[in-house]
């Protein structure tokens, strides 16, 4: 079986695809959202753990694994939800799972992938760790853990240190290993949801972990803004505690709720879960009544994930129908009193009653009752935004954002949807979402204009044989332009003496092949970056790709990059080894090398055909030209038809001072004539001028022949299509279209998706970092290269790259200005371009880093070292000593001084300490004063008393266990 995504194999299992998100957790299968996709393995075990379930379930089986979950599951299905409720005595497996910290050990389901590595995210051990989300599914479980306490701790590991419950029954004393390895990284004390739970719900204080004054607290983090006991109280937080339903909780300060619980959850980032858990989002979206009603068990199993919360079955019905339950949270107490909220406002609408009643008779999908679709077909444009859907499929915005967050995503209603995740959400509602591609939308403009691009109009008989379009690829230095300068040169000094030719981006010349002349069109801007730059655009400039190898050098990186681009592209190959004059050439090793990417030579029986060339001496050059007539004989038709109007691609398009907008383009099929009506991408014009590769001025161009064009109104993309249309108004018309979806489709590219788990890690790293760019270029070709090769830099999630303009010509002031109005500053690249006089002096005013270039990979190693330097520092924590406390002495001046004895190390005034009573972490502080004797020191080390005060904390014992530590930066990779 083929890789699946998850939503097509809940759909083929008959589960929503949260269920099936749930039961791959439980199974330790990490996979992030509903769109990921799972592996043929994976997709068999957890067919037959479905299947094994629902056996199971009908046969009256219990299942232990699955069981919380599906008391989590938003389908209210009782006979499932009774199973859960039980409590596990037997859940320790589970529990371990659950309590080891995770960055201490993996614990018993490894997960996969870097994003495991905070840990925090409830694995399917803790999911069913803790008992009480186990019997949450009617509410109860709140009680059933309370009345248990001691099931929650059957493993009370140094990981734990968390659950201050523990603490008398713990056997660790404090010599057992620390139980916060990486306290930076992961806020591990924060309880089996540990990390994440420090900004995740957090657990209300229970009986079980309200603290006692002194008793140790659950996490003490310094560097978790969020951790520690205040935190569990944030505002932020509402929903930790029983919202609407549940009942209070001894010393739970109710958090102040920012909403009524009728209200959409808005993605309020401090409390989303990790994963779209569907309880929570279930319950979320049921109203707020229902998520009360599933009364929090208010163990630690809502560290993170918080998902459990209210997540019954029971409560979900209980808050009434949905939407409807939700709203009933908010009006509640006036609905007590008999009166709906709603009535303060006067009687509802004609409309506000009939939406009302179609929600109410609509499903419930993920908790909003929102009408699903019968499978209709629903075209959107790509990078349309949940608004746009909405407008189609006559929903609210709002409600497809709740749906969007039930799956795990969090896009806002105005936000561009990636394609993937509008296909998802279409599935979710029962919609056929088409994403309608840039390509599609080009051909459907053109075609409301009763034109079509890219095929010859007529019959076989108006087609006439036209020259190959050939790009020379290959490694740097291998000789690509000193090749392509010396075949030029050769042509022209050959045909006509003393000829000069003008570099516009591509030339023909001509050869004789069996005594006849043929014509090849060489695209003169070496390298595959921009071939596929123009691929990327959907533009198939090119017929036949020359490979250059230098004979010297061999096969190198960017050989076999070239090679896989042309390959892809399905582009026949010629290998053209050059340098064969230098002294270490050998052409014989550069065949044998690249036989084994596939390229085999003819005359070892093979397709692709090798010619020995030196750029320098010349040799070899026609047997070149006449391998490239060959292989374009041999294995492509290349026909056009000359007489239809003519259309093809900008290769090349720069601003010239004089001339204005220039675009070399190349006449793919028709022939162009001067005073045709163009349009080229977004740019529109009417064929002023032509000129020629030498030059010359010409008033017709047939298929291949590259030639400038003067008279657009502005400059257009490389690799964008041109065609002449009837009029100039249609060419301004499709001009302004294209325009406008180019913008969107680019808003869609840069409107970066995140999931509820990025958004977590970069919350908790604090502020993401981007550095916005204005790229200038002399030409459209490297200016897209440039965009294009500084897309591909990647440093880390922490920190992004963002263009926000790009353009041709000179760096002008509204570039600077768009700079400094970007914050932080964007910073302008200048690529083989200067500011005008007036942007180089607003720049200095306004403070804006230009920074120019000529050679690209200088400017990517330069903004790459810029991004690496974006990185924070990561901080690595290292024990300088640990002193025992002997005695405490009480002074009215001081409070408690810690007579101590230092066992190990030293301990220096000033450091960051903790206190450890029995291996748990009790306070994180530094040492305030130190002293020998009675003199105040820096520093006393190993084997000798001092005494010492904790800065803001004076609960200490004796048997306490100080220890010391300092926070040293890591250098990045
Ligand atoms: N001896 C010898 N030197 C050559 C030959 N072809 C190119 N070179 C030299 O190799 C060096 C690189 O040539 P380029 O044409 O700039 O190579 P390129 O592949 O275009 O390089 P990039 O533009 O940096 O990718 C230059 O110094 C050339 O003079 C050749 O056939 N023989």
């Amino acid at each position: 079986m083929a890789k699946v995504r998850v939503y097509e194999l809940a759909k083929e299992l008959g589960l929503e695809s949260k269920e099936l998100l749930s039961t791959l957790n439980e199974m330790g299968e990490f996979v992030r959202s509903a769109s990921s996709t799972i592996e043929a393995p994976v997709v068999r075990r957890v067919t037959e753990k479905v299947k094994g379930v629902h056996k199971d379930a009908k046969s009256g089986a219990v299942d232990h694994a699955p069981a919380p979950k599906k008391s989590g599951a938003p389908a209210p299905k009782p006979k499932t939800s009774a199973t859960p409720q039980t409590p596990q005595p037997d859940a320790p497996q589970a529990a371990a799972g659950a309590k080891v910290g995770p960055r201490a050990t993996p614990g018993p389901h490894p997960v996969p992938g870097p994003r495991a590595v905070p840990g925090p995210r409830p694995t399917p051990g803790q999911h069913a760790a803790p008992g009480p989300r186990q019997s949450n599914g009617n509410g109860q479980g709140g009680q059933a853990s309370q009345s248990k306490p001691a099931q929650q701790r059957p493993h009370p590991k140094p990981g734990v240190s968390s659950q201050p419950q523990s603490r008398p029954a713990s056997p660790q004393s404090q010599g057992g290993p620390r139980p916060t390895p990486g306290p930076r990284r992961t806020p591990a004390p924060g309880g089996t949801g540990s990390g994440k739970a420090a900004s995740g719900p957090r657990p209300g204080p229970t009986p079980a972990n309200v603290r006692r004054p002194g008793a140790p607290r659950p996490g003490n983090n310094p560097f978790s803004s969020s951790q520690g006991m205040g935190q569990a109280r944030r505002p932020s937080q509402p929903r930790t505690g029983s919202r609407d339903g549940g009942a209070p909780r001894s010393g739970e300060g109710r958090p102040p709720r920012p909403g009524g619980g009728d209200r959409m959850p808005r993605p309020n980032p401090a409390m989303m879960p990790k994963h779209a858990n569907p309880s929570l989002g279930t319950q979320q979206g049921a109203g707020g009544g229902g998520g009360g009603r599933g009364g929090r068990p208010g163990g630690p199993s809502r560290g993170r994930g918080g998902p459990s919360m209210g997540g019954a079955p029971g409560g979900g019905m209980a808050g009434g129908p949905g939407g409807r339950g939700g709203r009933g949270g908010r009006g509640g107490t006036q609905g007590a009193f008999g009166r709906a909220g709603s009535n303060r406002r006067g009687r509802k609408s004609k409309k506000q009653r009939r939406q009302e009643f179609d929600e109410m008779q609509a499903p419930s999908i993920g908790g909003v009752r929102i009408r699903g679709g019968d499978g209709q077909i629903v075209r959107l444009r790509r990078g349309s935004s949940l608004t746009d859907l909405a407008e189609k499929i006559n929903a609210e915005p709002a409600q497809l954002v709740q749906v969007l967050f039930n799956l795990g995503e969090m896009i806002t209603a105005t936000q561009s949807v990636p394609d993937e995740t509008l296909e998802i959400l279409g599935a979710e509602l029962n919609y056929k979402i088409q994403v309608v591609s840039p390509e599609d939308e080009d051909r459907e403009l053109l075609e409301s204009f009763d034109l079509e691009f890219g095929e010859n109009e007529g019959g076989e008989h108006d087609l006439e044989a036209r020259p190959p379009v050939v790009t020379v690829m290959g490694h740097v230095d291998h000789g690509k332009t000193k090749l392509l300068d010396a075949l030029r040169d050769t042509n022209v000094q050959g045909k006509e003496a003393g000829g000069i030719t003008q570099s516009i981006g591509a030339y023909q010349i001509e050869t004789e092949v069996d005594g006849e002349e043929r014509a090849i069109t060489f695209i003169d801007t070496p390298g595959h970056e921009a071939f596929t730059a123009m691929r990327a655009r959907g533009a198939k400039s090119t017929d036949i790709a020359v490979l250059v190898v230098a004979a010297d050098d061999g096969v190198m990186p960017q050989t076999i990059e070239a090679l896989n681009h042309a390959t892809a592209a399905d582009v026949p190959i010629v290998v053209a080894v050059n340098k064969i004059d230098k002294p270490g050439a050998d052409p014989a090793k550069v065949r044998g090398q690249l036989m084994e990417f596939g390229l085999v030579p003819e005359e070892y029986g093979g397709q692709t055909m090798f010619v020995d060339v030196s750029a320098v001496t010349r040799v070899g050059l026609d047997n070149l030209l006449e391998a490239i007539i060959l292989t374009a004989d041999a294995a492509l038709d290349l026909r056009a038809n000359p007489t239809m109007d003519a259309q093809g691609v900008a290769i090349e398009a720069h601003l010239d001072q004089g001339r204005g907008p220039v675009a070399t383009v190349l006449i793919q099929r028709g022939t162009l004539h001067r005073g045709d009506s163009i349009v080229a991408g977004a740019a529109h014009g009417r064929v002023r001028a032509m000129i020629n590769d030498r030059g010359d001025t010409i008033d017709e161009a047939p298929p291949s022949m590259p030639v400038q064009v003067l008279g657009l109104t502005s400059v257009p993309g490389a690799g964008d299509n041109f065609l002449v249309v009837e009029d100039d108004r249609m060419a301004r018309q499709i001009a302004a279209k294209r325009d406008a979806n180019r913008r969107a489709a680019l808003q869609a590219q840069s409107s970066r998706r995140k999931t509820l788990e990025e958004l977590f890690e970069q919350l908790e790293k604090g502020e993401t970092s981007e550095l916005t760019l204005i790229l200038k270029g002399d030409g459209a070709g490297s200016v897209e290269a440039l965009e294009d090769a500084l897309s591909k830099i990647e440093v880390s999630d922490e920190v992004g790259l963002r263009v926000i303009d790009r353009g041709v010509g000179a760096i002008t002031e509204t570039n600077v200005s768009l700079a400094a109005a970007s914050t932080p500053h964007a910073v302008i690249i200048g690529f083989n371009v200067r500011p005008t006089v007036q942007a180089a002096r607003l720049a200095d005013q306004e403070n804006v880093d230009i920074r120019y270039y000529s050679v690209i990979y200088d400017a990517i190693d330069e903004i790459e070292a810029a991004l690496k330097g974006m990185l924070k520092p990561i901080y690595e924590e290292k024990t300088q000593g640990t002193a025992e406390i002997r005695e405490i002495f009480r002074s009215s001046k001081f409070g408690n001084i810690a007579g101590c004895m230092v066992t190990d190390g030293h301990i220096r005034r000033n450091a960051k300490a903790r206190l450890l009573r029995d291996g748990v972490v009790v306070a994180e502080t530094s040492i305030a004063s130190l002293r020998r004797e009675k003199d105040d020191v820096t520093e006393v080390r190993e084997g000798f008393e001092c005494g010492l005060t904790l800065a803001n904390y004076s609960d200490i014992q004796i048997g306490d266990v100080i220890e010391t530590y300092e926070m040293i930066e890591k250098a990045r990779d």
